[in-house]
């Protein structure tokens, strides 16, 4: 090889690599696709026996084989000294030895930040054995992450992610749907979904600067233009929800005040119940459209601030506070009351009512924590791996927290970032769909009810 063709070789190595730098630059999706992606499924499936095996997701199995292995020497074997010369008869043949059987992978589905795939389950393995081993493979198969993220009888889906899918998101459009809001995205890339028809009350709980305010600040802004009471509990003094006082129906900022909105909420619920009763309905939503009371979003910030007290003077207001609120969790999902309750800790030290409250919010966000039982309060008693991701979450990365559902799963997500402003704006823009306090309280519905 002379000179020239080692230099021309040379520079058609640096175009290349320089082309498929700037192809991974600028066009990184193609690039994923057409070059990363099938690399990576290949180097996936063809170390997939050694890494089941070093993840423990293997099983013995006897299978025939040609075997080598037993080697009988021609010779003695007592005389070392002598037997140099001695002959190694190999003998091939086909016997019944025990191999190390990794569970069959099925075909790997590219998606925008890594793959998905189905594992089929090997006898005696459950969904868990995978979502306990997630960390390791996401080690042995150089990703970001590998979560389960749904079982069928007999295999499991896996997905692995290059990057943590939660370092830029987008707005989920809204789909106007009543009572549901999008205030963010899963880690899988869909969106997060509030929907309070569903889930009714929510818990929103998280460390200082985790991205509290924020998600309601979300919510506020996607619950604006809906048809709906919005309701504002401020326990920091008014600092949060005073400016979109323009929007909500009512808003108390001491505890004096939450305690008489909490008794008319209770007021509400109860109005609301007759109403049902008297047209036989077990709740708002089997009430014909024109007698239909309007659905009430009450959101509580710092909720700590209810229950402590600082001698016992406060006592019987707090006892208060505590009971129409729990109240209102208990009796509101049917009749249309509706609580996000946001705070540092929600923990059973502020009082016996808190314990009670908190099993009543069946929705969960838990956003990062500085301790591992504040976790443990908000996620209870959810798959050990959420709260292991609740306690991983990075203070670099504000909006992120595991939300869990009533149905027991669970999600990392992370809510889009929404100015003050936007929610200021929202709020001046629908103020418009503010009702009175007064007309959802008991006369309006007695109104409605003699209208009927
Ligand atoms: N999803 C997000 N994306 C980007 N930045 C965010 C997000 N959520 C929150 N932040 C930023 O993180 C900071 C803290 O957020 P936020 O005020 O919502 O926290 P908090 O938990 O309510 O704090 P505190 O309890 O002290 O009021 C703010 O500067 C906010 O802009």
């Amino acid at each position: 090889m002379n000179n020239t063709t080692i230099v021309v070789a040379l520079g058609a190595l640096a175009a290349s690599a320089a082309g498929g730098w700037a192809w991974r630059r600028w066009l990184p999706r193609s690039f994923w696709y057409l070059i990363e992606f099938p690399v990576k499924a290949a180097l996936v499936y063809l170390t997939w026996s050694h890494v089941a095996y070093g993840c423990g997701l293997t099983r013995k199995r006897r299978r025939w084989r040609i075997s080598l292995d037993a080697v009988p020497l021609a010779g003695s074997m007592s005389r070392p000294a002598r037997d140099a010369a001695a002959v190694v008869v190999e003998r091939r043949r086909v016997r019944s030895v025990v191999i190390e059987k990794a569970p069959p992978l099925w075909v790997l589905w590219p998606t925008r930040l890594g793959w998905r795939v189905w594992v089929k389950l090997l006898d005696g393995q459950v969904p868990d054995d995978y979502a306990d081993v997630a960390e390791r493979l996401a080690h042995a198969w150089r990703v970001h992450a590998v979560r389960v993220i749904k079982s069928k009888p007999g295999r499991v889906l896996l997905l692995a992610t290059m990057r943590d899918p939660l370092t830029v998101v987008d707005v989920a459009p809204e789909t106007g749907e009543l009572l549901t809001v999008r205030p963010g995205r899963l880690e899988n890339g869909q969106p997060w979904i509030i929907d309070f028809r569903t889930v009714p009350h929510w818990l929103n709980a998280g460390a200082t600067q985790s991205g509290k305010s924020n998600l309601a600040n979300a919510i506020i802004k996607g619950l604006a233009p809906q048809p709906i009471a919005l309701v504002g509990f401020d326990l920091k003094g008014g600092v949060e929800f005073t400016p979109y006082a323009p929007r909500l129906s009512a808003l108390a900022t001491t505890r004096t005040e939450c305690v008489g909105l909490l008794g008319d909420l209770v007021q509400v619920v109860i109005e609301r119940m007759a109403l049902c009763r008297t047209h036989g309905a077990r709740n708002i939503w089997k009430l014909s459209e024109h007698l239909r009371p309007m659905p009430v979003v009450v959101l509580v910030d710092e909720v700590a601030e209810l229950f402590l007290m600082a001698d016992k003077s406060e006592k019987e207001e707090v006892s208060r506070a505590a009971t129409a609120l729990l109240r209102v969790a208990q009796l509101g999902r049917a009749f249309g009351v509706y609580l996000i309750i946001c705070g540092q800790r929600i923990g059973s030290d502020l009082g016996p009512g808190v314990t009670a409250l908190r099993s009543q919010l069946s929705g969960r966000i838990c956003h990062r924590v500085n301790d591992p039982e504040t976790a443990n309060m908000t996620l209870g008693d959810m798959d050990p791996a959420a709260l292991a991701a609740a306690r991983q979450i990075p203070a670099e990365m504000p909006g992120v927290a595991v939300i869990a559902g009533q149905d027991g799963s669970w999600h990392r997500a992370r809510s889009v970032y929404v100015s003050e402003e936007e929610a200021e704006h929202a709020a001046r823009r629908f103020a418009h769909l503010a009702r009175p306090w007064a007309e959802l309280t008991v006369a309006s519905l007695q109104g409605n009810a003699e209208a009927a």
